[in-house]
């Protein structure tokens, strides 16, 4: 099947969308032996993940260095079903300066903020609203978050409606159903109408990875959604039982390399769920650093869907700066 033409209204995007100004995956047709020959040694991606930590920064001052770029990653999530208004203003407050003026002056770092919010498509006005004249983007979460199964038209209005409320960036659920059947034509179908659907929004692909039973089925999602035009792959909605792994990360990031090497396009990766602590920040930096390089530590290439992890770095760069009694001092709530 061919892709489907744009046909979502040209509408003035929220004002970040130059971080993402690298080219767009323009996609390929589905490529079906490619799919087909891709196969993933799941003890070996354990063992692989297994020594990530050991390769973390071992001094301080290195640390929170990678403590701070991280923050630059995350989008900062909030997808609860008692969300509010008022919860969304805190929340964009934090994203506008994640980290006090002390801190980043102890550790002598410039103006920080996070790489975009994330909400449900009732918050992207007062979410907007909260970042006008930030720069930074809304992203929306779509088709029926987070399982996927609401009819499919519904699916398409849902990712039109928020581009149409100002989300410039639109994270969508996959079938889980179209993996666990090996239907890569149906799963490439929905991909590419999603995309077709968001326009000039950009659009991360959740493959929800912990309901993909295998790797190997984890890496031909990865291929298909790429194909079909995604301009992210992300791991997870946070919602299901396992949400990201290491594993699950290094075989992504090798899809994205292959497809680099098939393509000459840049797709973008987002580990979320469960993504929580300081050493799961910087294991997933290391992660990406090595299987992708350096590009992919910039936040039109990489983030972090989180909505705790941004809590858990300040208070190690608190300990770094001003000593590890401070934390309670300082942060009297995580
Ligand atoms: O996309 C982001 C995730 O929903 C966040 O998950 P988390 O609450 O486990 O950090």
């Amino acid at each position: 099947m061919t892709r489907r033409e744009n046909k979502t209204p040209a509408r003035p995007a929220s004002p970040a969308l130059p971080r993402l100004a690298h080219a767009r995956n323009g996609g390929l047709p589905l490529d079906t032996g490619w799919i087909a020959s891709t196969r993933v040694n799941r003890p070996a991606a354990e063992r692989h993940a297994a020594g990530l930590a050991a390769r973390r920064p071992a001094d301080p001052a290195t640390e929170a260095a990678w403590l701070l770029r991280a923050v630059g990653l995350i989008d900062l999530t909030t997808l609860s079903g008692d969300d509010t208004p008022g919860r969304v203003r805190q929340l964009c407050a934090k994203a506008r300066a994640p980290l006090g003026a002390d801190l980043r002056k102890a550790l002598g770092a410039g103006p920080v903020t996070t790489a975009a919010v994330c909400v449900y498509h009732e918050m992207i006005a007062p979410a907007l609203a909260a970042l006008e004249g930030s720069g930074l983007p809304v992203a929306a979460v779509s088709t029926g978050f987070p399982a996927g199964l609401s009819p499919f038209s519904t699916r398409l209005a849902e990712i039109e409606a928020s581009v149409a409320a100002g989300a410039s960036e639109i994270d969508i659920v996959i079938s889980r159903r179209h993996v666990l059947l090996a239907d890569w034509q149906a799963l490439y179908d929905e991909v590419a109408a999603f995309r077709a659907a968001c326009g000039p929004a950009h659009m991360k692909a959740i493959l929800a990875t912990g309901e993909l039973g295998t790797l190997t089925n984890v890496a031909r999602a990865s291929l298909v959604a790429m194909m079909a035009g995604a301009d992210f792959i992300k791991t997870s909605t946070g919602k299901e039982p396992v949400n990201a792994t290491l594993p699950v990360g290094l075989t992504m990031c090798r899809m994205i390399r292959a497809y680099r090497e098939a393509t000459g396009v840049d797709v973008g990766f987002k580990p979320a769920g469960g993504i929580s602590t300081a050493p799961d920040a910087l294991d997933w930096l290391v992660l990406v650093g090595e299987e992708l390089g350096p590009r992919w530590q910039e936040p039109d290439l990489f983030r972090f869907g989180a909505s705790s992890l941004l809590g858990a770095i300040e208070r190690r760069l608190d300990e770094i700066a001003f000593g590890a009694g401070s934390t309670p001092r300082r942060h009297a709530t995580g």
